[in-house]
């Protein structure tokens, strides 16, 4: 499940798996030969007559896996999102002081009631120049596309120079970057760390992200290590999805809107990807064309970091 299937040579979308027990098929297998036994007849007992089976269809294909969540959480490194969903899950991903925490996506199942819950999904942060393959972000960025709503969470007291309201447009302008229909989902600001600040500051710090954002939609102050402001947070995501689920129940033409509007973004992110890939190949081209004619470049000491 979360699998894209993709032609590689015309990149075309062959299947996207979304359910359970889903089977589809992305090439057709060659047509049997027919042996002799099948030739046999009342007149010719032991007919040596057979026919070559045809081949089958040959195509490069890639599989693009994706983690399917309800919400998925956009932020910096170090913005509070491995401890989110450790608070309002089971989930137990690593947290620490540092950026780059989460090297892999995790899933958290954040249970409401007995028969009500939803799953989250924590991914690495983003940084700046993530859609353009700077570090860790692109490859990650993608498993937003799956989310019903994304949480953009945002370090209101961060230990660098970056204002708050400079890093959450910065998270913005990546989410953009990868692909402007995922930027129009649903996304809700998730301001966090907020028992971090002076009761007397809180406000206005947050209404400082706010206008810096010109943000018009839900906006939470949490602290997502001490539990604060999660109740309602938690609630309100779990109708949010529950009414989305209703609606599609009685209008099942909803869904096929969902799916296309992911294959819309699918195709976003890979031709902004695939740009910036070769933007990438064609500045490495470049440097080591320099190496190459740079007598100066053979002084250069270099020093290898783990
Ligand atoms: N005081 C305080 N610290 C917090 C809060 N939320 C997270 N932190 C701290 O911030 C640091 C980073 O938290 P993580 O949850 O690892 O951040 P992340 O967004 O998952 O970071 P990456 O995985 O690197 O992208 C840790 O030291 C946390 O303890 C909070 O609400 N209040
Ligand atoms: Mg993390």
């Amino acid at each position: 499940m979360g699998t894209t299937v993709v032609d590689v040579d015309t990149d075309e979308v062959l299947a996207d798996l979304t359910y359970i027990g889903q089977r589809e098929k992305v090439a057709q297998g060659g047509f049997h030969g027919l042996g002799n036994t099948r030739y046999k007849s009342s007149v010719n007992r032991s007919p040596t007559q057979t026919t070559k089976g045809s081949p089958g269809e040959l195509r490069n294909l890639r599989l693009e896996l994706k983690v399917l969540a309800d919400v998925g959480l956009l932020g910096l490194p170090n913005a509070g999102k491995s401890t989110f969903i450790r608070s309002v899950s089971a989930a137990r991903p690593k947290v620490a002081d540092y950026p780059f925490t989460t090297l892999v996506p995790n899933l958290g199942v954040v249970r409401t009631e007995a028969h009500r819950s939803f799953v989250v999904a924590d991914i690495p942060g983003i940084i700046e120049g993530a859609a353009e393959g700077a570090g860790l972000g692109i490859r990650f960025l993608k498993h937003l596309a799956r989310n019903r709503v994304l949480l953009h969470l945002v370090d209101m007291a961060p230990w660098d120079e970056q204002s708050p309201a400079e890093s959450a447009k910065v998270a913005v302008r990546e989410l953009t970057r990868f692909s402007a229909t995922l930027a129009q989902q649903p996304r809700w600001l998730v301001l966090n760390k907020l028992d971090l600040l002076p009761e007397d500051e809180r406000e206005s710090a947050c209404q400082a992200v706010v206008d810096a954002l010109d943000w018009q939609g839900p906006v939470y102050s949490i602290s997502a290590l001490n539990k604060m402001g999660l109740q309602a947070l938690v609630h309100d995501l779990q109708d949010f999805l529950d009414a989305r689920v209703a609606a599609i129940a009685e209008n099942p033409a909803l869904l096929d809107e969902e799916q296309a509007t992911r294959a819309i973004i699918d195709h976003e992110a890979r031709v902004n990807l695939e740009r910036l890939r070769q933007e990438m190949r064609a500045k490495r081209e470049e440097a080591d064309w320099d190496d190459d004619f740079d007598d100066d470049d053979y002084d250069v000491e270099v020093e290898y970091v783990r």
